[in-house]
């Protein structure tokens, strides 16, 4: 089984995986972390982020890999542990461009769909591109304002930057960001993550009822 998790950034995607996946017992997977880290070793070796060959080659040449679990997913090249760096707001400023290079998606998408059964997926185009074929797809949204207000939980930047940052991302974004038709469109804004997760758990569990 795989469920699909979609939506714009800072939306709840990773919390409302991680809070589902352990509900089911299965791990959760987060396409953005790879996205992040692919970000992370170019901006490291000072590659130009729109090169999709040096990046690719500079990718492959690090083992870089992600390790799925249900607590929270981590991220390796080779025997160091990238994870704990990927959310700086150095990261969040070039991994658009690292994610709009057709390339780096084909090679994140071949390491996702070589992820054995059953997981969670989220990030922006599990339910369309890679996963279409996943038995229960959703699509996250809220207000600038109240992701920027999460955000500024978990970054050192004043909610109004935040907030501009996170809409240029989207615009960014946008390409491959679009809901699945199929997929049940939830806005986190009202809800809290318990009653965001709930209501993904009750659709899931509905046609096994
Ligand atoms: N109703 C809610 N739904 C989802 N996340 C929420 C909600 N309220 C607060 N949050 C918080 O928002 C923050 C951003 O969520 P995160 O899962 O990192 O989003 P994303 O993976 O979409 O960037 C987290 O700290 C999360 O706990
Ligand atoms: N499946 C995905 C996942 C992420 N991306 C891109 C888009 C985002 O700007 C970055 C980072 O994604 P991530 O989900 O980690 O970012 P947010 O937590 O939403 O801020 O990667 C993508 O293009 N496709």
């Amino acid at each position: 089984m795989i469920v699909t998790i979609d939506g714009v950034a800072a939306s709840g995607k990773s919390s409302v995986a991680s809070g589902v996946a352990r509900a089911l017992g299965i791990p959760y997977v987060s396409s953005g972390l790879l996205y992040r880290a692919a970000t992370l070793l170019g901006l490291e070796a000072g590659l130009p982020l729109h090169q999709a060959a040096a990046l690719l080659a500079h990718l492959q040449g690090n083992s870089l890999r992600l390790e799925p679990r249900a607590e929270g997913n981590r991220v390796w090249a080779g025997e160091r542990e990238l994870t704990l760096e990927l959310h700086s707001s150095r990261v969040d400023a070039g991994v658009s461009a690292v994610a709009a290079l057709p390339e780096v998606r084909a090679w994140v998408d071949a390491q996702l769909r070589a992820l054995p059964e059953p997981f969670v997926a989220e990030g922006r185009d599990m339910g369309t591109t890679v996963f279409p074929h996943a038995e229960a797809k959703f699509y996250l949204t809220a207000s600038p304002r109240v992701r920027a207000e999460r955000r500024a939980k978990e970054r050192p930047e004043d909610v109004p930057v935040i907030e501009a940052a996170l809409t240029e991302r989207d615009r960014l974004d946008t390409v491959q960001s679009a809901p699945a038709p199929d997929a049940q469109v939830i806005d986190t804004g009202p809800l809290t993550l318990e009653g965001v997760i709930e209501e993904v758990l009750a659709s899931v569990r509905a046609p096994l009822a």
